[in-house]
């Protein structure tokens, strides 16, 4: 039987007269990864905010690995109970180097300057390690010392998951990790979340507009429109729904 890892209930989101997200209940089983689906505008950010710590909701409760927690900042989200996440713009330091970035991920709790000396300095060379078998695993080994901003979209997006996962999170949330992506990149990603997955000990939330990725990662999907749930399950249930075809997917998923 699967384990609750995280669940919020009833949340709402408001800003001034816009209605973000409306009684939206969330699950996230251990080891489960979630597709967040829905048109531009639908809440999916917003939820990733709130759940982040990002966003205070305006209605709702949020259970943590069984305990109740109190919307609590981003900061004792990630590091209490373990949340990491990426963002739809790439964040990336710049002038640094891919190592770097890492190695600020890992460090998440100092002022990033204070990392990089830490990460620096030779005490620490068991923090360089960790970082270079995270890029190892992520496919970016090679491109370690070069400054992450001129790499390539599709390797940015890697360092952007390499430092989150430098937190050794129990949630990794993802937001539109694929955008920007040319269909190459996009399929490696799909490979690189379900190695993510299988060789971590996780669970992953991934937004997503494109739907191969979404429907080759997730297990079970929630689509929002207009900030309501309007379906949740498996994909294949999903991607028949009626409604989603209506409201978001159209003719366009039937063709995939
Ligand atoms: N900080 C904010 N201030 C005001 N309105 C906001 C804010 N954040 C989100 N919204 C509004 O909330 C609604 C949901 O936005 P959100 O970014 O969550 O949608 P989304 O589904 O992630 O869209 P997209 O796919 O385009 O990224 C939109 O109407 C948006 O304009």
């Amino acid at each position: 039987m699967s384990t609750t890892l995280l669940k919020a209930t009833d949340v709402g989101c408001r800003f001034g007269g816009v209605i973000a997200l409306d009684r939206v209940d969330f699950e996230v089983a251990e080891n489960e990864i979630v597709g967040l689906i829905g048109p531009n505008g639908s809440g999916k950010t917003t939820l990733l905010n709130v759940l982040s710590g990002i966003y205070k909701p305006t209605a709702g409760s949020l259970m943590i690995d069984g305990a109740e927690v109190r919307w609590p900042s981003s900061r004792i989200l990630s590091k209490r109970y373990k949340l990491a996440r990426t963002f739809q713009n790439i964040r990336l330091a710049p002038g640094l180097t891919v190592r770097d970035n890492v190695l600020i991920g890992m460090h998440s709790t100092f002022h990033w300057y204070d990392a990089l000396r830490r990460g620096r300095s030779s005490r620490e060379a068991s923090s360089r390690k960790a970082a270079d078998e995270i890029l190892e695993f992520v496919g970016i080994a090679g491109k370690a010392d070069d400054i992450a901003t001129d790499l390539s979209y599709g390797d940015q997006r890697r360092v952007e998951i390499s430092r989150a996962l430098a937190t050794s999170p129990k949630l990794l949330l993802l937001d539109e990790p694929a955008a920007g992506m040319n269909p190459r990149e996009a399929a490696s990603l799909v490979t690189l979340i379900q190695q993510i997955h299988a060789e971590r000990d996780l669970s992953i939330v991934v937004i997503e507009h494109n739907m191969n990725v979404v429907m080759n990662t997730a297990s079970r999907v929630m689509v929002l429109d207009a900030g309501l749930c309007i379906a949740h399950g498996d994909p294949k249930t999903v991607s028949s729904d009626e409604q989603v075809l209506e409201a978001y997917l159209g003719k366009r998923f039937r063709d995939v």
